[in-house]
């Protein structure tokens, strides 16, 4: 014979709405009535004991929620496995439950202190016995997972709800007899959506409507063929019943003031257990390591944050807090993932933060080798802007050419292992690529609290600057610029045709001809226009003078290709008098090189503009190396594709009237970004004449 069908239920003889931790407590506080959820509760109770057995525990006084028996703990055969409450507003019900428990000869498994975990509300096996469907991401830890799936010898799988409405699982998953399931899709993660779709056949979901869960429907009691919970919708209702379901209805109002309904308020204690499943779960953990000034550059919640968002959890094993202004810190993180598919997720996106793998835990990289030319490994791992090492024959080896969204290949050679960061299409048979995250760090400038304050003093915070602060900022950059050309260094320019067109190409000029520029990076168009104006006084067909458009000026530019393409290229133009001003002039006559990189848009071109886009972003490239400071002058196209070739490290000034585009440009996560918002035009012409300033003699300011 089968044993009775039990449940454990607890009389609402203190229930009240005393204090708020969770939405539906809101405003509810001393609003529900005793005397009708004394009557709702014992309306539940009659019906759900005309299918089963009910138990009651004592209720305590001083634990409102002590109603909501689900939360007591999880049962599987005689294995109860104790709530550990999130909230201390119900932790205190912990003692009364496990009594209850082992006076019912149940063993008590306890998870470790501050590791919340709140029992069947929070976890529902499947009806069928299959599996333990657990919920995360408000009242229980991820990390309790694996204790669940040891102690309980069953598979866990795990569910991220993202909805504080649906703060706990059994609020909007209900696992039904014959594999059915009723469940609310919106309040899980993508991840939990998909777990779901792969375990349950289609014709066995049953996904309910927002007007429905805010009801609680999925907050039901199944018995059998019998589904009781607090209120249903006609619709829903009918579905049910062709799925062989008879709902039973009854209200139960003044407890969702509390945020809890049919299930929350009872506890199934009679759980068969199926001896043919096993413990299985495929939660992973990883502990990371950061070290920095982690509390003031805020690295430390960026990443705590990162993981949660991606649908991990964490745990700080230990936080070492500098104890000076200028000390680092450090901290030691485990993390964990419901699958390993999110945890390299995760852990790609730790490294790019910083994350150090904790001290020679791993010896070697994973490398695959390349089979097709030009083709990576699938798993193969994507580069950053920061500078990488990666562990080779148990030694940490410097990556190098290091740039963005490429990958690193690993080659021994007589002098020992070599990495190096390659673009897709110039890997090659041979090459062993590295795949996965393990053995791979990043090496972050430690940023301090000083460096911070005048980054932000000058910059502004986002690194974003406002009109106001505009002139502080060419301050700060035609000082850096002096500095860079007095020391003999490398600044790169990269510029769209709105220099031209804003009345910056004298301004852009000088800086060429004074030896500020020692590379310019465009595209067919700034040549274009630059010599437009230098030839003919007008840059797409506007006169620079008058500011007003010229008849038949639209038709200038193209007589500007035309002519140069008559004597050749830029240069040989330049060479035979044919313009005597301008960006492109001035970078022939000071030998600055240049790279125009074509485009879709491009009329001619010039005979100077590279269509061969493998070869401009190879020249680009070229012209890059050794920057030590780009300025990106109003050209989304090229500042970005720039962006993309050059590593953490080089000072990047972008220049763009949109914000969005200077916050595209800047937010590189790494201080050396600098954006201005403001016209080009007026950005140059402030530049220089910051640089005359600074170049004009000394007066020593008389003192009276
Ligand atoms: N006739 C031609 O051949 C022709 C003409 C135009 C563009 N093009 C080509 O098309 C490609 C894209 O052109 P692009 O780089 O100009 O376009 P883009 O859209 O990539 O960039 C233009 C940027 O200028 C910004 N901007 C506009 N007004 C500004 C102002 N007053 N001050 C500061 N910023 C301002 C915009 O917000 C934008 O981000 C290039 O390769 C270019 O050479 C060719
Ligand atoms: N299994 C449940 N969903 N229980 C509902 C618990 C309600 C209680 N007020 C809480 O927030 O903890």
């Amino acid at each position: 014979m089968t044993e009775p069908i039990r449940f454990l239920m607890c009389p609402p003889d203190h229930y009240d709405v005393d204090y708020v931790i969770n939405p539906w407590m809101e405003g509810n506080i001393h609003k529900s009535s005793r005397d009708r959820a004394v009557e709702q509760w014992r309306k539940l109770h009659h019906v759900l004991k005309d299918h089963a057995l009910v138990d009651l525990v004592n209720p305590e006084k001083g634990w409102p929620d002590m109603v909501f028996t689900a939360n007591a703990g999880l049962v599987l055969g005689k294995n109860v496995v104790l709530s550990r409450f999130h909230h201390k507003e119900r932790q205190g019900e912990e003692p009364h439950f496990k009594k209850w428990f082992e006076d019912q000869g149940y063993t008590v498994y306890e998870l470790p202190k501050d590791l919340p975990f709140e029992g069947a509300g929070d976890a529902l096996l499947d009806r069928e016995g299959r599996w333990l469907w657990a919920g995360y991401g408000f009242r229980s830890e991820l990390d309790s997972h694996p204790y669940l799936a040891k102690w309980l010898d069953i598979e866990v799988l795990s569910l991220r709800l993202i909805d504080e409405r649906f703060y706990h699982l059994d609020t909007c998953f209900c696992p039904l007899a014959g594999g059915y399931l009723l469940y609310y899709p919106s309040a899980f993660d993508s991840y939990s959506n998909r777990l779901i779709e792969m375990r349950v056949a289609p014709e066995k979901r049953i996904a309910i409507e927002e007007a429905d869960a805010v009801n609680f429907a999925c907050n039901a009691v199944n018995v059998d063929d019998v589904v009781v919970m607090n209120k249903v919708s006609d619709s829903l209702k009918q579905r049910l019943k062709e799925c062989g379901f008879q709902v039973v209805e009854t209200p139960l109002t003044e407890f969702l003031k509390a945020g809890g309904a049919a299930k929350c308020l009872t506890l199934r204690v009679t759980e068969p257990v199926r001896v043919e499943v096993h413990s299985l779960v495929s939660v992973e953990s990883r502990t990371i390591r950061f070290e920095g000034h982690l509390l003031d550059s805020g690295l430390i919640n960026r990443a705590l944050d990162l993981i949660v968002d991606n649908g991990g959890s964490f745990q700080v094993l230990n936080f070492h807090l500098g104890e000076q202004r200028q000390s680092t810190s450090s901290a030691d993180v485990k993390v964990s993932a419901p699958d390993h598919e999110i945890m390299e997720e995760i852990m790609s996106q730790l490294i790019d933060l910083g994350a150090l793998p904790p001290p020679q835990e791993i010896c070697d990289v994973n490398t695959e080798p390349v089979t097709i030319p030009g083709v990576a490994p699938d798993d193969f791992y994507v580069t950053t802007i920061y500078p990488t090492e990666v562990r080779v024959h148990c030694e940490w080896v410097k990556v190098q050419n290091q740039r963005m969204d490429g990958a690193i290949a690993v080659n021994f050679t007589q002098d020992g292992p070599i990495a190096k960061c390659k673009l897709l299409r110039d890997l090659e048979i041979g090459d062993h690529v590295i795949v996965g995250v393990e053995g791979i760090r990043t090496i972050r400038k430690t940023e301090s609290r000083e460096q911070r304050n005048t980054q932000e003093f000058s910059f502004m915070g986002a690194g974003v600057s406002s009109e106001r602060r505009v002139e502080l900022v060419v301050e700060q950059i035609a000082w850096e610029l002096r500095q860079i050309r007095d020391q003999g260094g490398k600044v790169v320019v990269t510029a769209g045709p709105v220099v031209i067109h804003t009345g910056g190409a004298e301004h852009l000029s000088r800086l060429i001809r004074e030896g500020y520029v020692q590379a310019l990076l465009g595209g067919n168009a700034i040549a274009v226009h630059d010599i437009e104006q230098a030839m003919m006084g007008t840059s797409l067909g506007v006169d620079m003078k008058r500011g007003v458009a010229v008849r038949g000026g639209h038709r200038h530019h193209l007589k500007v290709i035309n002519t140069i393409r008559r004597y050749g290229n830029i240069a040989k133009a330049v060479e035979h008098g044919v313009f005597k001003t301008g960006v492109m002039y001035e970078c022939v006559r000071s030998n600055v090189p240049f790279c125009l990189a074509g485009s879709i848009r491009d009329d001619g071109p010039l005979p100077d503009t590279e269509m061969d886009l493998i070869k401009a972003q190879q020249e680009y490239a070229r012209l890059l190396q050794g920057a030590d400071m780009i300025l990106m002058l109003s050209s989304m196209l090229h500042s970005i594709g720039v962006g993309n070739m050059t590593p953490a490290g080089v000072k990047m000034v972008c220049v763009d009237i949109n914000p969005a585009v200077v916050t595209k440009l800047s937010d590189r996560g790494s201080i050396e970004s600098i954006g201005v918002v403001t016209d080009v035009g007026l950005f140059l012409s402030l530049l220089t004449k910051q640089l005359d300033k600074l170049t004009s003699p000394y007066h020593i300011a008389k003192t009276v």
